[in-house]
């Protein structure tokens, strides 16, 4: 991936002419089949919605704990609501963060908004900016038909309505830096593609796949580079998910990334000092296809050069499930 997160600007797919849409689609393939990840500029969503939601992001962690905790999810299977801090747990460690999901709001049944008399216009405002993301994610599931040349019946926005995707508002608190820390474990994302909205303070990381031979998530931390992704608030870093890198029989790879100490605070860790590290908020929406659908890895990512690479078709809806209880077990 040459060290570096590929920049798209988006602009010219979405209001482009025949020949630079297909341009734009020629370059998001490279750039996913490459890292897996790409940073989209002009993307079509206004900044004064992303900064209104980071603006009630935070009035909403800034909540005290008892008050947010009464929208912990109970027994819903989407876990919509706030997870508090260390309720994440990959490969058994407990990330230190806290966030707040909801989901589409016209069909979620969420009972767990925050209390319009505490924070007037969280709610109005999260639902702008889930239609705003679903707008683009349509816009890139048309990108996705031009790249693989599918038609209507076989797009991949037939399989998604809309009623698993979920928004996190996320919250690494400031910590005293003592020892190591991970603020988000290293992961790979579970649906099909993710937005990323970073805001002010760094921290993100993504493996290079070139420095790796490894496949595994704990491998790969143990041996790849990572490349620090500057935290630009005009642009959306977009990736792929695991299921939309079953569809694309692995041409484009669910890349592992953490999110770690912003960049010129790890070295006042390495001399000893005894600084503060900021508290970070970023926000991601991640589409997902709805629970029923069956993935099959699209005909144009098959050939005799490529053959399957996984036998069986996966449910989306059983393999959600099943990651989802691996993730919040306590
Ligand atoms: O906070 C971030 O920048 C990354 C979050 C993330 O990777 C995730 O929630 O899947
Ligand atoms: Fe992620």
């Amino acid at each position: 991936m040459a060290g570096q997160i590929s920049v798209i600007d988006f602009g010219r797919f979405i209001g482009g002419s025949t020949n630079e849409r297909k341009s734009v689609a020629y370059d998001i393939d490279k750039a996913l089949t490459t890292s897996g990840f790409l940073s989209l500029i002009n993307h079509g969503i206004e900044q004064s919605i992303i900064d209104e939601c980071f603006y009630w992001s935070e009035r909403f962690f800034e909540l005290p704990v008892h008050e947010k905790s009464q929208l912990s999810p109970s027994v819903h299977k989407m876990r919509h609501g706030y997870l508090g801090i260390g309720k994440e747990i990959v490969r058994g460690e407990r990330s230190h963060k806290e966030n707040f999901d909801f989901g589409n709001p016209e069909d979620s049944d969420m009972e767990s908004w925050p209390s319009p008399e505490k924070l007037p216009g969280f709610r109005e405002c999260a639902e702008t900016f889930y239609h705003a993301c679903s707008r683009l994610i349509s816009e890139l599931f048309e990108c996705i038909d031009l790249i693989f040349k599918l038609d209507t019946n076989d797009s991949l926005s037939k399989h998604h309505s809309g009623s698993a995707d979920v928004v996190s508002f996320l919250h690494y608190p400031a910590v005293r830096q003592r020892g190591n820390f991970v603020r988000g474990m290293a992961h790979s994302d579970l649906g099909t593609i993710t937005l990323l909205f970073q805001h002010g303070i760094g921290g993100l990381q993504v493996a290079d796949h070139d420095s790796t031979r490894e496949t595994t998530t704990v491998a790969i931390e143990k041996t790849a580079n990572f490349i620090d992704v500057h935290p630009d608030s005009q642009a959306i870093l977009v990736n792929v998910g695991y299921l939309l890198m079953r569809w694309t029989n692995g041409r484009w790879p669910s890349t592992v990334h953490r999110v770690t100490w912003p960049p010129g605070f790890r070295d006042t860790q390495d001399s000893g000092m005894q600084t503060d590290t900021p508290e970070r908020f970023s926000i991601a929406f991640f589409s997902f296809p709805d629970y029923e659908v069956d993935i099959e890895p699209l005909e144009n990512c098959r050939s005799q050069q490529q053959p399957r690479r996984w036998k069986n078709s996966l449910n989306a809806g059983e393999y959600l499930l099943k990651k989802r209880r691996q993730l919040y077990s306590s």
